[in-house]
């Protein structure tokens, strides 16, 4: 069943949701969310076979379809989103220092197969797509978070360039997604199993932190509330590096674990920020996140010349530095959110 042009319907409930990088972690743990709140159908659509074999195996329900395709092929695409109601978009590339080296293959994916997306989700009347960009998309100073602040300018100018099309075109932007897959949380935990040092690259380097359960929230307020070319920003705590490595080591047993600082890696900030002053001065405070409103004047500047922003003076950034700060039992109490760290402590792995 359809809920295509029932936009005061507040239940995903037996729609259609279409995942672009469903078998990543922000993919599949949205998923397995969909599949509990009674969803209708999930469409997964990824380039990786065996990661969608093991996925079909853990998940074992017929509600779930998979497709090999890639974003940068709109065919493949439009399979996968035609007869959805609603396409989350997460495929990327998005380690830094892999982007750094390959930065064209970072425009391919990022840039041109979010329009990609976004151009075959409005062809099959699709209701509303979210796309899933990163602090990294602001103040970019590295190729992956370059190529997702484009893909946010596709997003908004898409939505600026077609006011009558039925598809509701909106981002959200998240700091670390605590464990996902290749970052450090989980490198952390192999290093103190292997009883190899903690490499820290700058003690002082601070992140956002959230839940992926916490992510997944921002995804639906998104699909059912957005107007088109909004971005929504989820407020979040940050921690330093090494506050984090001594609380995972800490959980695992371990409160003096040996220290290795290795230095930044490539293309990285010291701290991330998640709004700029810019995009503050016209957030709206919705409680647990701001919405940041597209900004649709025309190109016809004149017409609008006496009507500049004037809040700018007084105003800061939204950054991982002057957020919310965890102390070392703040950050555990944090990381034992996630289950697979739980698990690790009761099992009392150290
Ligand atoms: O051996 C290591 C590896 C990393 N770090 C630090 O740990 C933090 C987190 O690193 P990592 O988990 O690799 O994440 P980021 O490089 O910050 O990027 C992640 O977080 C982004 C959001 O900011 C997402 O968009 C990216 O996809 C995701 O890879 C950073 O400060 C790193 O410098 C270390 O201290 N030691």
């Amino acid at each position: 069943m359809s809920e295509k042009n029932l936009p005061n319907t507040t239940s995903i409930r037996d729609s259609v949701v279409t995942i672009t990088g469903g078998t990543g972690s922000f993919g599949s743990t949205m998923a397995m969310d969909l599949l509990r709140k009674g969803v209708g159908g999930i469409n997964i659509f990824s380039r990786d076979e065996a990661k969608q074999d093991a996925m079909r195996r853990r998940t074992d329900d017929p509600r779930v379809r998979y497709f090999i395709g890639d974003v940068r092929d709109t065919d493949s695409v439009y399979q996968a989103v035609r007869g959805a109601d609603f396409v989350f978009h997460a495929a990327a590339l998005k380690q830094v220092p892999s982007c750094e080296f390959f930065p064209e293959q970072a425009v391919k994916t990022n840039v041109r197969g979010s329009y990609n997306v976004i151009e075959a989700a409005a062809k099959a009347g699709v209701r509303s797509v979210v796309c899933l960009s990163t602090d990294k998309a602001v103040y970019p100073v590295n190729a992956m978070g370059m190529t997702k602040a484009l893909m946010e300018k596709t997003a908004q100018a898409f939505a600026r360039n077609n006011p009558n099309c039925p598809t509701t075109v909106s981002l959200t932007r998240y700091g670390n997604v605590m464990y996902s897959r290749g970052s450090v949380i989980p490198l952390f935990i192999q290093q103190l199993q292997a009883g190899k040092p903690l490499t820290l690259t700058e003690p002082l380097m601070t992140r956002f932190l959230m839940s992926l359960e916490q992510s997944v929230d921002l995804v639906y307020h998104a699909f059912f509330h957005a107007t088109a070319g909004d971005l929504f920003v989820r407020k979040a705590p940050a921690s330093t590096v090494e506050t984090l490595a001594r609380a995972v080591a800490s959980l695992l047993g371990n409160d003096d674990p040996e220290i290795r600082v290795i230095g930044a890696r490539h293309g990285e900030k010291l701290h991330e920020t998640l709004l700029s002053r810019e995009e503050m001065a016209k957030a709206e405070d919705q409680g647990g996140y701001f919405r940041v409103p597209l900004d649709a004047r025309s190109l016809q500047y004149e017409l609008y010349f006496d009507d500049g922003e004037t809040r700018l003076a007084g105003l800061d950034d939204y950054t991982s530095e002057n957020t919310d700060r965890l102390s070392l039992e703040e950050t555990k109490d944090l990381l034992l959110t996630i289950p697979e760290i739980a698990a690790l402590t009761e099992r009392g792995v150290a």
